[in-house]
């Protein structure tokens, strides 16, 4: 097993450079495959254990997936499979975004039910409901949904009941090829949704409204591979900020969009983080003294669930009371326990914790319990006193490249190790650690 061991007290300086956002790349890659005709060329895509797993669902389907650096080519022109199994979908949920592609493109699809994980139930009852609506027949059953339609899906209008990203794309992908006008109302406005909007207009659908509530789409008879470069990952960029920010460092983060990133950049400046946009990114000045503030996450515009535990490395850092609110998963505060460990004053009332600032950090062995508490446990580490060791890491691989080392670059005292390697008397990582 690796960990990743961070020792406290180094302030971040420098320039760090987002990757191309896995929320935006994970959809685009399951649509490459509703094109009938000619390549699609990926730009930007990170390497990212999620992005190795779709690349591997689609293969599985007969798609010829080529990575070379971070471009991908995808050509589906051949028949392809219509099944993605369980041993995928348990790896990662973004899977089932097979379904609205394949169901377009075949009139049919299987893939795995992928069941709730460590931030909640995560049910895709939206999804189903938007294509049931197109006219497709959907069963679920020994662990597996099928949907399937005689002819092509019919273009409809559909209500969402809740503004999901993954059911507005799902249902958007299918939509692209439809016959017929779509309109798709309570729909997710996240930025990822526009960039697949972008990407599927570009292979020849029509498709208007992408990022507002309501998205309208003809459904076109065929789409085409064609060129894309991936949106800057707004998630990675905010954790780096985070990071700058903790340590009271001053660290431009190129590629973070201010557009995409609202919410934070309005609490980090309640805080007193100094936040300047420039050319190509913006920069982090973090204060001498954090204020404390409140969050509740709420879908896009809203401050994302995605930085809720990050953030709350930040406000355990701030003086005073702090208050976070979770509303989009139901389950997302698995982190508390590990931030405990480390001396955190957090309290659980419901659906919020309560964040008492500022805690004396003390480095402790804790564990990433989805991808964003392992970022969040590592900037914590940042700042505690002594060594902070990680684990679990497979979580924080399947959304941030390099993560250790970026930070490194930046000044941070931060390696990972694997687990057998020794360790000195005072617990610091002996010359013969071998990093990855
Ligand atoms: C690959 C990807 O893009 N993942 C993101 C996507 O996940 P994902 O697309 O899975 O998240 P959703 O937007 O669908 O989920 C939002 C809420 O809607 C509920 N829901 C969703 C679908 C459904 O059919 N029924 C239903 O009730 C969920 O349980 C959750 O409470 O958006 C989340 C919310 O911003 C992010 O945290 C994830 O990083
Ligand atoms: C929850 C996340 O991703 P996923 O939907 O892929 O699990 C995330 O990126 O924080």
């Amino acid at each position: 097993m690796e960990k990743i061991i961070v020792r406290g007290g180094r302030q971040l300086n420098g320039t760090v450079k987002a990757e191309g956002a896995k929320n935006a790349v994970l959809p685009v890659i399951a649509a490459s495959i509703i094109a009938s005709e000619g390549k699609s060329v990926l730009h930007e895509v990170p390497a990212l254990a999620d992005v190795y797993t779709i690349n591997e669902v689609i293969r599985h389907m007969n798609a010829d997936v080529n990575m070379v650096g971070n471009t991908v080519t995808v050509d589906a022109s051949s028949e392809l499979e219509t099944e993605a199994p369980i041993e995928y979908v348990r790896k990662m949920r973004a899977s089932v975004l097979v379904l609205g592609p394949l169901l377009a493109r075949y009139g049919h699809a299987k893939v795995a039910m992928p069941g709730g994980c460590a931030i909640g139930s995560r049910p895709i009852d939206q999804h189903l409901k938007g294509f049931e609506a197109m006219g497709a027949e959907v069963t679920v059953g020994n662990g597996y949904v099928e949907a399937e339609v005689k002819g092509r899906l019919k273009g409809a209008k559909i209500y969402f009941d809740v503004p999901s990203v993954g059911a507005t794309e799902n249902v958007m992908m299918a939509a692209a090829l439809a016959e017929g006008r779509t309109i798709l109302e309570n729909c997710a406005k996240e930025p990822e949704i526009v960039d697949l909007a972008n990407y599927l207009n570009k292979m020849g659908a029509n498709i208007v409204g992408a990022g507002t509530e309501t998205i309208r789409i003809e459904g076109v008879e065929k789409l085409v591979g064609t060129t894309h470069t991936i949106i800057p990952d707004r998630i990675e960029a905010g954790t780096f900020m985070v990071a700058a920010a903790i340590t009271g460092g001053n660290v431009l983060v190129q590629g973070a969009m201010h557009e995409h990133l609202r919410p934070l950049v309005s609490k980090m400046e309640e805080m007193g983080v100094i936040i300047q946009e420039e050319e190509n990114g913006l920069r982090v000045i973090g204060p001498d003294i954090l204020q404390a503030t409140d969050i509740k996450t709420m879908p896009h515009p809203g401050f994302p669930t995605d930085m809720q535990s990050q953030m709350m490395a930040l406000m355990l850092n701030a003086a005073g009371t702090s208050v976070i609110t979770e509303t989009v998963f139901e389950n997302r505060f698995m982190h508390v326990e590990e931030f405990r460990r480390m001396n955190a004053n957090l309290k659980i009332e419901g659906r919020s914790v309560i964040v008492e600032g500022p805690s004396s950090l003390q480095g402790a062995e804790v564990a990433a319990t989805d991808l964003r508490a392992g970022a969040a446990l590592i900037l914590a580490g940042l700042v505690a006193d002594g060594y902070t060791r990680v684990t679990e890491l497979k979580h924080l691989d399947r959304g941030y490249v390099d993560f250790a080392e970026k930070l490194a670059t930046l000044g941070a005292d931060i390696e990972r190790v694997r687990e057998e390697e020794v360790y000195s008397e005072d617990h610091e990582p002996s010359e013969s650690v071998s990093t990855l």
